[in-house]
């Protein structure tokens, strides 16, 4: 379905320029879907929220939601649910009194705004909170309400910024099981703004990724996540990407001419990629030499939980002498690998040391760039 023919939900094109920031995106959300805009910082992400809310004017472009243009209507006229960190609680009003705040703005009576908001907290477990004030709430309750709040609007877009980084670990995970709850409940468009790909992975049924004020990809998470198009998605989702050129079964990577098989691959431009898990180190040759092997260089070892990743550098100047996958240049590819603490004691890898790298050719995944 193009935005065009979409009725419902939200069908936006945000035009905004700065004298050295240029957005131009176009963003569509079924309802009932979530998004989850997804890029490096300064990449636009909150501008494009913020022109969705009304806060930031649009130089082109526009905005309708469920059909009604909402393009020239200043913030407060959009109902739109905000779940954004500057809009913090009002301090001097209770936990019901926010949340009944948007429906009174509406028009709502004053009764029927506080049944509904009192039904908003119970939705989000704090109905026994409703009388606190925001200082008297954790950071946690202090989120669930401010969801209640830009849900009590019956808004027909929920905008979410960012709305779990304020939080520590623990509150973390729970307030995201709460929000995944709520978010499967909500009929409308939602859209997500968010640094961690655990959030976007859990949360959205769809990522669209900006760089640079543009869309760089969109699509399933699973998709995004199996399939990187740009060197920040791979990083998100810790693939190892290349772009390269096939040719006959095998891959030629521009960045370090490393050669994979690859049965059935398409031809001409393409992306490779495979996880750091299918990279296998050595500290000398490998006998019966896998065909994609070459020489390299540890530039760091990092900890991860029970594994570490090991970063590695193209091979230092005595890279000569393998017949591995050109080996010979000198100039292997930089990728890392995971290992567990038993080969890094075993291989003794230490920032700058030397070591034979293979990737296994069938965990290799080539898809067209
Ligand atoms: N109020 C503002 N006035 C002028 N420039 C701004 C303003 N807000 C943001 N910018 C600039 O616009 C660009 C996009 O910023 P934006 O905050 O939308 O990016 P972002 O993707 O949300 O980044 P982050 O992940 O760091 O929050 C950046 O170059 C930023 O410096």
């Amino acid at each position: 379905m193009t935005a065009a023919e979409q009725a419902g939900g939200l069908d936006a094109r945000i035009v905004v320029r700065r004298p050295r920031f240029d957005l131009d995106l176009v963003l569509t959300a079924a309802p009932g879907e979530v998004v989850a805009l997804l890029g490096p910082n300064g990449a636009g992400k909150s501008t494009a929220l913020r022109a969705l809310a009304g806060l930031t004017p649009l130089a082109g472009g526009h905005v309708r939601v469920d059909g009604r243009d909402l393009t020239r209507l200043p913030p407060d006229e959009r109902r739109v649910g905000m779940v954004f960190q500057e809009y913090l609680l009002f301090p001097h009003m209770s936990a019901l009194e926010n949340v009944a705040f948007g429906p009174r703005a509406q028009g709502t009576g004053r009764r029927e705004a506080r049944r509904r908001a009192a039904e908003w907290l119970e939705h989000v477990g704090l109905a026994e909170q409703a009388s606190a004030r925001p200082r008297a709430l954790s950071g946690g309750q202090a989120q669930r309400v401010a969801l209640a709040r830009a849900l009590a609007v019956r808004p027909g877009l929920l905008l979410l910024d960012e709305p779990l980084s304020a939080l520590d670990a623990h509150t973390r995970l729970e307030v995201r099981a709460a929000l995944r709850r709520h978010l499967a409940g909500f009929a409308g468009a939602a859209v997500l703004v968010t640094h961690d790909p655990l959030d976007a992975l859990t949360l959205a049924d769809r990522l669209v990724v900006v760089e640079g004020g543009r869309l760089v990809q969109e699509g399933a998470p699973a998709d995004v996540a199996r399939h990187p198009r740009t060197p920040y998605v791979a990083r998100l989702v810790g693939l190892n990407l290349f772009r390269g050129r096939a040719d006959g079964g095998s891959v030629v990577i521009a960045d370090g001419r490393l050669k994979i098989d690859a049965v059935a691959s398409p031809e001409g431009d393409v992306f490779l990629a495979f996880e750091p898990s299918a990279v296998a180190l050595y500290r000398s040759r490998p006998d019966g030499s896998p065909r994609n092997l070459w020489k390299a260089r540890v530039a760091a070892v990092e900890s991860r939980g029970d594994r570490f990743r090991i970063r590695l550098d193209g091979a230092g100047p005595d890279a000569s002498g393998g017949d591995g996958p050109d080996a010979s240049g000198g100039d292997g590819p930089q990728v890392s690998a995971d290992v567990t603490a038993a080969a890094v004691a075993e291989l003794g890898l230490a920032e700058g040391s030397p070591v034979w790298a293979s990737v296994k050719a069938t965990e290799v995944r080539v898809y067209p760039a």
